[in-house]
């Protein structure tokens, strides 16, 4: 058995891990992976690169698998029903009404409205009993009733129930009966078919007949029935001891024979419970923020399922950028189980009626802060409105929220609205970077270092200053603003000359600072510094192609905004710069996040400007958003620039990961510290655990000192003990 199964993987899944070479689950998969099998709703908080997605998407996979498999063994069994066990209907039930696997248990939280069940087998004739037991506060009535009698049991001529306010009710007719019940209450439901009465025992006390049958309904088959409104109970039909003895002449229900039973004709007719499963309307839903991050997840779970068969999972990829008439002929052709998307395209299938939400029974937001502050909180929740609560084949919602800073209060609020009692995996308990990440800040002082002055060839600015008059020697904020700008460019090629970068990831805070940065690299050497751009501006073909020839190390370096920031996983990366620190700070973590994961070492280096900067800013009042746009008066004048204080960005985020970050020096010099010489960025740490190789072996020091510890403390406990008794002797 692989580490794997043993946290309640399928082998068949656990083999494609093995053919990844993944020896170990991480953290956070050995925390996630169980709560999410286990049916739990989970927010998982862990850092970068420590594996979350495959902590969501295993289980996903999983239980997406044994639900179809389940569906096409369920479809292959109708005709043999009368084999069937007694237990509570998953298809002839109210929608808000889960019935828990095994069939004995249910539960609805729905506030206002009841919701009910009825059992899978009825029966024609004889006297029986089965028994009730409230496991939970809540209302609720039990009893029993006919095919033709709807689920809110008591509300018609066909149905007969006993409620815990102590009240029975047939015909919308509520008459005091026997008394109330509650929590741990055992009521025992009895149906003498053959003399057409129901009475009930309340823990064992008899509480007298009931109710009379009329002759006209006696003839139909007779089902144990339950409803609920924010209640739970459990069911036995008699298959283990009943907790009291059923009065004499009646028997266990689950003993009826062939001849005597009926079975649940509505499990097989229900249109909405129908669980066979229609090609647009997939089981889990996994919206990322990123196009590239939505391909990078999709790519993942086809590796995860490669050996997953009969029935296939069908996973599909919903973006923009993507031919929408491909995407809508898979869904309506093929169908698919998985839907990885971006929230735009998502919803435009939704709303065009494309892709129905009615079957899905997982809700996963990946990178879920980063979601809420690109302003997708309310389509988060008209999604969440339109997914069934309980699925056609009984199983509740689930809900997984992830991301490596998700201690946002935004998240938090949308947890208490949306997710029903959620388990937090938060191994930090705060926000962190890994520390397989050494970031360090430079400071661009173009007071100090005035090698502006006399540059021959330097990078392309953003032109903010263009009309502004800037000149060495002339010490205006806007001069030393565009002197930075100047420096930067230095300094980044700088870092990459100095470490010897031949692979990074360089972050710039606009499209044009990219597309400058660029050219630069270009004109410089376009072999020492080959380069590709991934932004907002690139069209989709060329964003893809360029990250797949980052990927595939056909260039050095991957130029981009923040759309890259969260997610992406380049294996082994070793470095990455910060032309300018994002203003959002936790951005700032996903950004170093793109190196030292999965165990390997990277390098971080942020160029922090020490002067205030002027840098484009178009908000939503500029109609070209930028394009052609040389307005440079500032926003509180409706003007598209302002001062970007980096210092200041520098201390918020300090402040919220609770550390100083290291400076170095100008020369990019890194100090000599704990990694010096004992790492290589972009490679495993040599000393100490790699947690995933040799962890045995690793181990085994430290268990022996275990183990040592153990005996001498029992030892001094039992010396303590026995001189204690020889006193008292
Ligand atoms: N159990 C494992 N054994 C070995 N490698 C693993 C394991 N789990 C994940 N990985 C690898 O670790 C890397 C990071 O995983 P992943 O992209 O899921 O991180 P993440 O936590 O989602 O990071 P981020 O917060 O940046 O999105 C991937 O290359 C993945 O293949």
């Amino acid at each position: 058995m692989t580490a794997f199964e043993e946290f309640g993987v399928l082998p068949e899944i656990a083999k494609a891990l093995e053919e990844l070479d993944w020896m170990l689950p991480t953290d956070i998969q050995a925390e996630g992976i169980p709560l999410v099998l286990g049916g739990g709703d989970v927010l998982m908080a862990a850092e970068t690169g420590s594996g979350k997605t495959a902590a969501f998407c295993l289980p996903v996979i999983q239980i997406v698998w044994e639900t179809l498999k389940e569906m096409e063994n369920s479809s292959s069994s109708v005709s043999s029903r009368l084999s069937i066990p007694w237990t509570l209907s998953m298809f002839d039930r109210g929608h808000a009404l889960a019935v828990a696997p095994g069939g004995l248990r249910v539960q609805s939280r729905e506030q206002k409205e009841w919701h009910g069940t009825r059992c899978t087998n009825g029966v024609k004739s004889g006297k029986w009993g089965f028994e009730a037991i409230v496991t939970d506060e809540g209302l609720c009535r039990v009893g029993w009733s006919t095919l033709q009698a709807n689920l809110d049991l008591g509300t018609d001529r066909f149905g007969f129930g006993f409620g815990g306010t102590g009240k029975k009710s047939n015909n919308k007719q509520f008459d005091n009966y026997g008394e109330s019940f509650g929590k741990a209450d055992v009521i025992t439901c009895l149906l003498d078919k053959d003399n057409g009465n129901i009475k009930f025992l309340k823990n064992g006390v008899d509480l007298g007949q009931a109710f009379a049958i009329n002759k006209q309904i006696l003839n139909s088959p007779f089902f144990p029935a339950v409803v609920l409104k924010n209640a739970e109970m459990a069911f036995n039909f008699g298959v283990t001891e009943f907790k009291y003895p059923l009065p004499q002449g009646y028997k266990p229900i689950c003993e009826a024979s062939d001849q005597e039973i009926v079975s649940n004709t509505n499990e097989d007719s229900s249109d909405t419970n129908n669980p066979t499963i229609s090609n647009n309307a997939p089981q889990a839903i996994i919206i990322e923020p990123s196009r590239e991050l939505a391909e990078q997840t999709c790519d993942q779970i086809k590796k995860f399922k490669k050996y997953l068969d009969n029935p296939k999972i069908r996973e599909l990829l919903v973006i923009g950028g993507i031919n929408v008439k491909e995407q809508i002929s898979q869904l309506q052709n093929v169908g698919a189980n998985i839907i990885v998307g971006t929230p735009g395209r998502l919803e435009d299938l939704i709303q065009g009626g494309y892709l129905s939400l009615g079957s899905c029974r997982f809700f996963i937001l990946d990178e879920a802060d980063g979601l809420l502050k690109q302003g997708y909180t309310d389509l988060i929740e008209r999604l969440h409105k339109q997914m069934p609560k309980i699925t056609g084949d009984g199983r509740r919602l689930q809900m997984i929220v992830c991301s490596a800073t998700l201690h946002a209060f935004e998240v938090k609020k949308m947890a208490e609205k949306l997710m029903y009692f959620p388990t937090w995996v938060d191994l930090k308990g705060e926000d962190a970077v890994p520390d397989t990440v050494h970031h360090v800040i430079v400071k661009v002082d173009p007071q100090q270092d005035r090698s502006w002055h006399n540059l021959r060839r330097h990078i392309q600015t953003d032109a903010v200053h263009a009309n502004d008059g800037v000149r060495p020697g002339n010490n205006s904020a806007e001069t030393m603003s565009e002197a930075v700008k100047l420096l930067k460019g230095e300094y980044c090629v700088r870092a990459i000359d100095v470490h010897n970068m031949d692979r990074a990831i360089i972050f710039c805070r606009t499209k044009l600072d990219c597309d400058n940065l660029e050219r630069y690299f270009k004109n410089l050497d376009k072999y020492k510094y080959s380069c590709v751009c991934l932004h907002g501006d690139r069209k989709p073909h060329e964003r893809k192609a360029n990250l797949d020839k980052f990927k595939r190390q056909e260039v050095k370096f991957l130029i981009c905004t923040d759309v890259a920031a969260r997610g992406l996983d380049i294996t082994g990366l070793p470095f990455m710069i910060n032309v300018t620190l994002p203003d959002e700070k936790s951005n700032y973590v996903h950004r170093i996040g793109r190196v030292g994961r999965a165990e390997r070492m990277g390098l971080a280096l942020s160029l922090v400007s020490s002067v205030p900067e002027k840098v484009w800013y178009h908000g939503e009042w500029c109609k070209t958003r930028g394009r052609n746009c040389w307005n440079t008066n500032l926003t509180d004048v409706k003007g598209c620039c302002m001062w970007y204080n980096e210092p200041q960005y520098l201390a918020d985020i300090e402040e919220h990961l609770n550390i100083t970050i290291t400076q170095i020096e100008t020369d990019m010099v890194v100090p000599a510290d704990e990694f010096d010489g004992k790492v290589v960025y972009g490679q495993k740490r040599k000393a100490g655990g790699s947690g995933y190789q040799n962890h045995t072996a690793q181990m085994i020091p430290i268990v022996k000192e275990l183990s040592k510890l153990e005996s001498s403390a029992q030892l001094l406990y039992l010396d303590r003990h026995l001189s204690k008794l020889a006193k008292v002797a």
